[in-house]
């Protein structure tokens, strides 16, 4: 409540401000979509109402739910209505001013940055109530809130401010009246708002009026049978119920009929919502009892591994009074879950199966949502291995773990995996060298999620999965195709006298040094001993400053390199513990392979100097 009488005049929040810049000034060709945006608005508005007088009967309307549509095309003005919940003054203040979505700013840098897909960008953000500016020079809310007797007029031109006035508006609901621009004066022909209305809003559950006229079917679309939809509707359906502005990749429509039934339809997007990995994992499935919307924030609904998903589930089964509180402990929501998560995998496994390039779009859209569910969902943790899908680098494209496993060599013990930042970078690593010349596929695991399932799903299918930068690579018993492996034995040197000489000159920088099996190219390589932690998981906690020492790793030589054959001929020799430039290469190999996994050396002055020094007697020699 608030005792304010007079006009106030309010700034926009900054993000709001350089959004509708951009809004109003990008020349959006699909302009139209800002009244599904505003419809769309009208009909959440209704729905809120529903639900909350079913805890408080003072609140039951004493109209039906509808939505209307007015045109005066001598003003150019056009207005959306509803009887819905309606907005007090404090409400006002924080969403017309706002935008309540966390990682909004930095998107809202991103879309400033890229100049060329601006539009697409926003599409991915959905701009709701602020797409008016688009076709409005000005703004006006006339709104009052269910059990209040307030009335509050909110009016803007988009330039940065806003005021709010007190009103009159004799019942609850909404009124935004659009003063359309002058290129926007199409937005005033009736002919053209009953079109868009059929094209976008045709199955919005509240009657859209225009004078006596209903313009929709204004029936639950999810209520029909799936095979009356069209795939037109089913994207128009999609858009509406998710602000979202793109086709859907998949649509899951199921009526589950028996103990528990529910429909639910749902929609896999095509692109990656903006706020895909905002820390509140939040789920955009809307829950309704029996057509009544419920709530669209339960986390009870569907597991946040599923977050990506869009659309809506309907219960008849569920009780009506349920609260959104109430709803953690229903059992009967629990069930209807785990029905649901089943059924979303199981569609899944189907694309994936029948259209593998399709899924591998899913999958670079959502595959690292999804591999949550590995550590999440002990319960469906085999059906969603199933269903995901890794860079290897034997194959071209994606390839499933029981893919993998029908390709293994014989002798081959372990599913072996690299897990890193980037998989490009991941498919260049030097300790690949000796698996692809023994022709062993090993897995290019890019997503930080990927070292937490690791440590929940130790095997497949029989066969321990094992990091290649961790303990030994023993691929002795694995049959190579060719004779190759002999010759290369005989060219291998004794690397005793080095390797005593890397030691000592190291000392604890190191946790051993070893020759390697793993290197045919590269002189060297770091590696975590067997029982450390692996070399990428230290590297993410000590990003995250969960870690602030790494474990000393192991330096491992490649016997066969022309460089470290070398210089083991020279520790070999008498004079090798007074040899400065065997010292001075043992920190330039260590820095070597650091700068191979991508990070610096120790001390970047101290490298630049042996390196100088080392280049220097080269030179002159
Ligand atoms: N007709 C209306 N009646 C009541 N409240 C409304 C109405 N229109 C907008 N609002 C309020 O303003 C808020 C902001 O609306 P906006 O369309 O910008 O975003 P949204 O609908 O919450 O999010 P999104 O568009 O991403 O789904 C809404 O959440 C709602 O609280």
């Amino acid at each position: 409540m608030t005792d304010t009488l007079e006009k106030e005049t309010f700034s926009f929040q900054t993000e709001v401000g350089q959004l509708l810049e951009i809004v109003a000034g990008s020349l959006y060709s699909n302009r139209e979509v800002f009244l599904r945006e505003l419809v769309s608005n009208a009909s959440d508005a209704c729905d809120k109402l529903r639900y909350a007088a079913l805890t408080d009967a003072s609140l039951t309307p004493s109209q039906s739910f509808e939505i209307s549509l007015d045109i005066n095309s001598k003003a150019k003005t056009l207005s959306i209505s509803d009887n819905g919940i309606g907005m007090n003054h404090a409400d006002l203040l924080e969403t017309l001013g706002t935008i309540a979505k966390s990682g909004t700013s930095a998107f809202i840098e991103a879309i400033k940055a890229d100049e060329k897909d601006q539009v697409g960008l926003i599409g991915q953000f959905g701009v709701g109530f602020y797409s008016a500016f688009m076709v409005a020079a000005q703004v006006d809310v006339l709104t009052r809130k269910a059990g209040e007797t307030e009335a509050w007029l909110w009016q803007s031109d988009g330039k940065g401010a806003f005021t709010i006035a007190p009103a009159e508006r004799d019942t609850n609901g909404t009124t935004v009246t659009l003063h359309l621009k002058k290129d926007a004066k199409e937005f005033a022909d009736q002919a053209r708002i009953r079109h868009i209305i059929k094209t976008y809003s045709e199955h919005v559950s509240f009657p859209i009026k225009l004078g006596d006229d209903t313009l929709n079917a204004a029936e639950a679309l999810w209520t029909r049978p799936a095979k009356e939809i069209t795939k037109t509707q089913y994207t128009e359906f999609y858009r509406h119920a998710s602000h979202a502005y793109d086709a859907p990749w998949h649509v899951i429509h199921n009526k589950v009929e028996g103990t528990l039934n529910h429909t639910s339809l749902l929609f896999v997007p095509s692109v990656q919502p903006f706020d895909l990995f905002e820390p509140e994992r939040k789920s955009h499935v809307k829950l309704y009892v029996n057509r009544v919307y419920i709530t669209d924030t339960t986390t009870d609904l569907m597991p946040a591994y599923l977050r990506f998903l869009r659309g809506v589930v309907d219960s008849q089964d569920l009780s009506l009074n349920v609260s959104r509180e109430m709803l953690q402990t229903d059992p009967q929501l629990a069930k209807i879950k785990t029905s649901i998560s089943k059924k979303v995998l199981s569609e899944l496994k189907k694309k994936a199966t029948k259209a593998p390039d399709e899924y591998a779009t899913f999958w670079g859209n959502f595959g690292a949502v999804l591999k949550e569910g590995l550590v999440e969902d002990a319960a469906l943790r085999d059906r969603i291995l199933d269903v995901c899908r890794f860079a290897s680098s034997g194959a071209d494209g994606l390839t499933s773990l029981s893919e993998y496993v029908s390709r293994m060599k014989t002798g081959q013990e372990a599913i072996f995996y690299i897990a890193g930042e980037d998989a490009a970078k991941l498919a260049k690593s030097p300790h690949l060298e000796g698996f692809k010349a023994k022709g062993v596929e090993v897995l290019l695991l890019s997503d930080h999620v990927d070292e937490f399932w690791l440590q929940h799903i130790t095997e497949h299918d029989g066969k321990p999965l094992k990091s290649i930068t961790r303990g030994a690579a023993d691929l002795d018993q694995v049959e190579t195709d060719e004779q190759k492996e002999k010759e290369d034995k005989a060219d291998e040197a004794d690397l005793s006298a080095l390797i005593a000489a890397i030691k000592v000159e190291l000392g604890e920088e190191v946790k051993d040094v070893r020759p390697s099996k793993r290197l045919t190219d590269s002189p060297v390589c770091l590696i975590a001993d067997d029982g450390d932690m692996d070399v990428n998981l230290e590297r993410l906690l000590k990003r995250h400053g969960q870690l602030a020492q790494g474990m000393p790793r192991v330096l491992e030589l490649n016997p066969g390199h022309a460089l470290i054959t070398t210089l083991a001929e020279r520790s070999a020799s008498d004079a090798a513990s007074a040899d400065d430039l065997l010292k001075d290469a043992a920190h330039l190999l260590l820095d070597q392979a650091r700068i191979l996994e991508g990070e610096i050396p120790a001390d970047p002055s101290e490298f630049a100097r042996r390196l100088g020094s080392v280049m220097a007697r080269a030179f002159s020699g």
